[in-house]
């Protein structure tokens, strides 16, 4: 097998991006409370297609995911076809693959337009932290099972009494591994304690992602690709992400107190991302069809990889498993990119995975070369902040990824740029687009 990858259809046409958009991204109950993941997903759609004056007709499949899931809604994918202006047979589907969801539909939509299925395709996810699935418990969900099938007042009776007061209340999901139990904030300071990373080290990478995400926004670079959200019942809007501080300053990272280890930990809210909301999508299309529709597209697709560890311990390891496949996959080293854009969900997270990059013993014993992946160049890393200060709707953040990467490179004249995440499941990706 080559290791090479070919992001082409059968004519040998790459695979164009040919628009990206997203919400500003709010932080939980804040500007989108009371707004759900699909119709956050249906705002970002229907403006992408107004943005972009696409014919409704001519998009053939739409992939979309959420990782906190809509029980009454499952296939949130079809719901945004059905609830937009986009033409009722247009195929969709759902796909979930943890904070690496929108990777997914993207990669789902370009294998189709890679096979000739279709041509024109649409990506993106969208998740909500403010309207949650609300679950009951494992006594009380047992319970009102036996319910239905209890015949006298008796037998119903009976049914309640094996309940506690505590198995009535609700019960939030939790943004916690379903087979270790362990919460994504504990993962990260098990990583911070493997590989020795300070509170200090944390604190200033979350500074320099506020920092840099507040300029941006004050550079107006980010008006082309957030759009104004209005929300429902149409009062209010949002036009901006909510998170990021305008104002950063270091010594008040300092002050907080650590969120997931009380006592020894490190990891704090303002070193983690925070709960969010927001969608995004993207316009995908064999390179022909763009360039025959008068498009001039954002960037291309070079090469995509996914990876996979145990989730026991430091799982969120996944950008440093996922890229040298991507690398090797496109024919480059680190050093040939432009730009390395890496989601931050937490900043030991992040510290740790710059750390393997760099990391000979680790490319040695867990990767089975003799080489490191790469010294990471900060002047290239997330250049314009990061998901610290962004913040982070699960399955949003691919697609956000994407476009803010491709469109950074096009303002910088154009190369190749790493979009890399780590996910629950311990699954990592791994996206090289390029740009002209
Ligand atoms: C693959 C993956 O991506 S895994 C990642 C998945 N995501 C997660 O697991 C989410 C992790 N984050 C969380 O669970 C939550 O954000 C937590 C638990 C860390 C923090 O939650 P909360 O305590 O509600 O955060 P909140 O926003 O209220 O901040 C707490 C305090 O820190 C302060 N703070 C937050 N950020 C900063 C900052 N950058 N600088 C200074 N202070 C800050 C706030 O002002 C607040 O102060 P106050 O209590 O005086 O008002």
């Amino acid at each position: 097998m080559s290791d090479r990858q070919q992001v082409t259809n059968a004519k040998g046409e790459r695979i164009a991006i040919v628009a990206g958009l997203r919400t500003p991204f709010a932080k939980q109950a804040t500007a989108f409370h009371g707004v759900s993941a699909l119709d956050m997903g249906k705002m970002v759609v229907n403006e992408l297609l107004a943005r972009s004056e696409l014919d409704p007709k001519l998009i053939e499949q739409l992939v979309y995911g959420q990782v906190v899931q809509m029980p009454a809604a499952p296939n949130i994918a079809r719901e945004i076809v059905l609830g937009t202006g986009m033409n009722v047979s247009t195929d969709a589907y759902s796909v979930t693959r943890a904070c690496a969801t929108s990777f997914q539909s993207a990669v789902n939509v370009a294998e189709s337009i890679m096979t000739g299925n279709i041509e024109i395709g649409i990506a993106g996810g969208a998740d909500s932290s403010s309207v949650l699935p609300i679950g009951v418990s494992k006594k009380l969900a047992h319970a009102l099972v036996d319910l239905n099938k209890a015949r006298s007042f008796g037998q119903k009776l009976q049914i309640f009494r094996r309940l506690g007061i505590k198995d009535l209340l609700p019960v939030p999901p939790a943004v916690a591994e379903y087979s270790t139990g362990l919460s994504m904030g504990q993962t990260a300071e098990q990583m911070a304690k493997t590989y020795n990373i300070s509170r200090a080290d944390q604190d200033a990478l979350a500074h320099r992602s506020h920092t840099l995400a507040s300029e941006t926004w004050a550079s107006g670079h980010l008006r082309d690709e957030v759009m104004v959200a209005h929300v429902p019942p149409y009062k209010q809007f949002i036009d901006r992400d909510n998170n990021i501080r305008e104002n950063s300053v270091l010594e008040s990272y300092a002050k907080l107190r650590p969120a997931f280890d009380k006592q020894h930990g490190t990891v704090t809210a303002a070193n983690s991302t925070p709960l969010t909301d927001g969608a995004s999508a993207i316009i995908l299309m064999s390179e022909g069809r763009a360039k025959a529709l008068g498009y001039q597209p954002i960037g291309y697709i070079k090469s995509y990889a996914f990876s996979a560890i145990d989730v026991w311990q430091d799982m969120l390891m996944g950008p440093s498993y996922a890229t040298p496949l991507a690398l090797k996959r496109a024919g480059m080293e680190l050093e040939d990119l432009t730009l390395i854009e890496m989601h931050e969900a937490f900043a030991a997270q992040t510290l740790a995975n710059m750390q393997m990059f760099a990391s000979k013993k680790f490319a040695e014993e867990k990767l089975g070369c003799n080489r490191a992946i790469g010294e990471i160049d900060m002047s290239k890393f997330n250049v314009l902040g990061g998901s610290l200060a962004y913040g982070h709707p699960f399955a949003a953040t691919g697609t956000r990824l994407i476009t803010q990467v491709c469109r950074e490179l096009k303002r910088r004249g154009g190369g190749t740029g790493l979009t890399t995440a780590c996910a629950a499941g311990g699954l990592g990706v791994a996206m090289i687009l390029e740009v002209e």
